[in-house]
């Protein structure tokens, strides 16, 4: 199937109209975090190197093929091999976000988490748009073992924390990969929040019963 030239046109707006609001909100800063979408015929649509989320020209978002090569636009994100591999083991999801959320890399950096699930279940919408949420060891941004390193989680979890640098979370569609992304960041937030203090998280039952 070939992607309508409307479905790619539509894709470019959201992609730009996303990284606006999550930039304007103060959820990326500078030219950090990147977007992308897979289209209905494979193709991957990304966001450029080294530009502002607030900031993106629908023409000059990167286009890739399937394998990840660089068709048109400017050059894609240095996380680009990383889309891919999210997408190479998530057939369901067409959008992956990755943000430098200031309470989400916070939390990336603390010593004592349980790496296999970093976020206890704070509240029933964590659970419901982020599950459980492992820390991928630390490798420089763009590095292929990063990468490859998110694609052995990938498979079970849609939703990672890079050590030292932030989340990339993949969605079914771009609102649900923001939405999941934007509740990492306000759970992180309130953990943070509720620092040495005794809380009550959900219990494994509660947790378990938003799971099914
Ligand atoms: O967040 C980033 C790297 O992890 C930003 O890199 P890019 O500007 O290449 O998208
Ligand atoms: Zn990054």
């Amino acid at each position: 199937m070939t992607a309508t030239i409307s479905e790619e046109t539509r894709a470019r707006d959201e992609i730009c109209k996303v990284g606006r609001s999550l930039f304007e909100r103060r959820l990326t800063m500078g030219s950090t975090g990147n977007i992308s979408m897979r289209l209905s015929d494979g193709t991957l649509l990304m966001t450029p190197t080294n530009a502002s989320l607030g900031d993106l020209d629908p023409a000059r978002l990167s286009l890739l093929d399937s394998d990840g090569a660089h068709i048109s636009g400017d050059k894609p994100t240095k996380e680009a091999f990383l889309h891919s591999c999210m997408y190479c083991e998530r057939n369901a999801d067409h959008a992956v976000v990755h943000l430098h959320s200031t309470h989400s890399v916070a939390v990336s950096i603390l010593a004592d988490v349980d790496p296999a699930d970093v976020l206890p279940p704070l509240t029933a919408y964590f659970v419901m748009r982020v599950g459980r949420l492992p820390l991928i060891p630390y490798f420089a941004p763009g590095d292929r073992d990063l990468a490859l390193a998110v694609k052995k989680e990938a498979g079970t979890h849609h939703a990672v924390l890079l050590a030292n640098h932030g989340p990339v979370v993949s969605g079914k569609t771009l609102r649900e990969a923001q939405y999941a992304t934007e509740e990492l960041e306000e759970t992180a937030r309130l953990f943070l929040m509720l620092d040495g203090r005794p809380i009550r998280p959900l219990t494994p039952a509660q947790a378990d019963a938003l799971r099914k």
